[in-house]
């Protein structure tokens, strides 16, 4: 029903914080862009009628949603953070509401399906993302260097480790690196949990020698940001690499 609205007034009519994006502005190559749409909401508006307009059921079940998401995903990465430091309140003590995101995603059926992503490859630049898929398919995520295809389940959730969490955990637990394949003949939906730390809190390693220096959340999201504009693509991590510090600084 949202996706259904007109472009102008998905794009216009402050509807969810204002939040919808479709493709990707900074392409300068098929390769680089996506065929979807989103709607990419801070927790701390999910809640708030304003950002519903005439949908005012939508505002329920998405204060629900997020509500189950959210406590879901504290709870796994609690768990994972407790089984490799014995520091599992690390996850309350920096992820707050008001940096964690619900992502609505729609990929539309594509004519030239084989030359395009429905979302180019990427990793994550969180904690955790609680990932539901409807049960048309095109989710990919890489293993052992080779691209494997999630089977569609709507019955199951998927739970996949972000950036922070692999450089939190020192490289133990791995940011899979994924991507929606674009169909020709079905549209597709989603919808995204991301659990993030608040932007000034510092993400180091649980354990020592550390492989990435410190950085903040918000320090991170600066630079993919700039990577994605100046070069197409996210760079992550290796950009924080203890070594590629010391390159910079001599
Ligand atoms: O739609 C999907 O299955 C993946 C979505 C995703 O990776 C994202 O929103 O970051
Ligand atoms: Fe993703």
């Amino acid at each position: 029903m949202l996706f259904k609205l007109p472009f102008e007034m998905k794009a216009t009519c402050g509807l969810l914080n204002n939040s919808y994006r479709w493709g990707t502005p900074t392409a300068t190559c098929p390769k680089q862009f996506s065929w979807s749409e989103a709607f990419h909401i801070p927790l701390t508006k999910i809640s708030d009628q304003a950002c519903y307009g005439e949908f005012t059921s939508l505002r329920v079940v998405m204060t629900e949603f997020a509500a189950a998401m959210s406590k879901l995903a504290r709870l796994l990465a609690r768990i994972l953070a407790q089984n490799l430091s014995n520091h599992g309140g690390i996850i309350d003590e920096i992820c707050y509401e008001s940096s964690c995101f619900l992502r609505l995603n729609r990929y539309p059926a594509c004519p030239v399906s084989a030359k395009i992503f429905g979302l180019v490859p990427h990793t994550d630049s969180d904690f955790l993302t609680i990932l539901y898929q409807d049960e048309v398919g095109g989710l990919q995520l890489m293993k052992d260097s080779k691209w494997v295809a999630v089977k569609p389940n709507p019955d199951a959730l998927i739970v996949n480790i972000g950036d922070l969490f692999q450089a939190w955990s020192n490289d133990v637990y791995k940011s899979v690196e994924h991507k929606v394949m674009a169909n020709e003949q079905k549209e597709r939906y989603s919808v995204a949990y991301f659990l993030c730390p608040s932007y000034d809190s510092l993400i180091g390693s649980c354990r020592e020698p550390s492989t990435y220096r410190k950085f903040t959340f918000g320090e991170y999201r600066k630079q993919v940001q700039e990577d994605v504009k100046k070069m197409g693509h996210k760079v992550g991590l290796p950009r924080f690499l203890q070594s590629q510090t010391v390159d910079v600084q001599h």
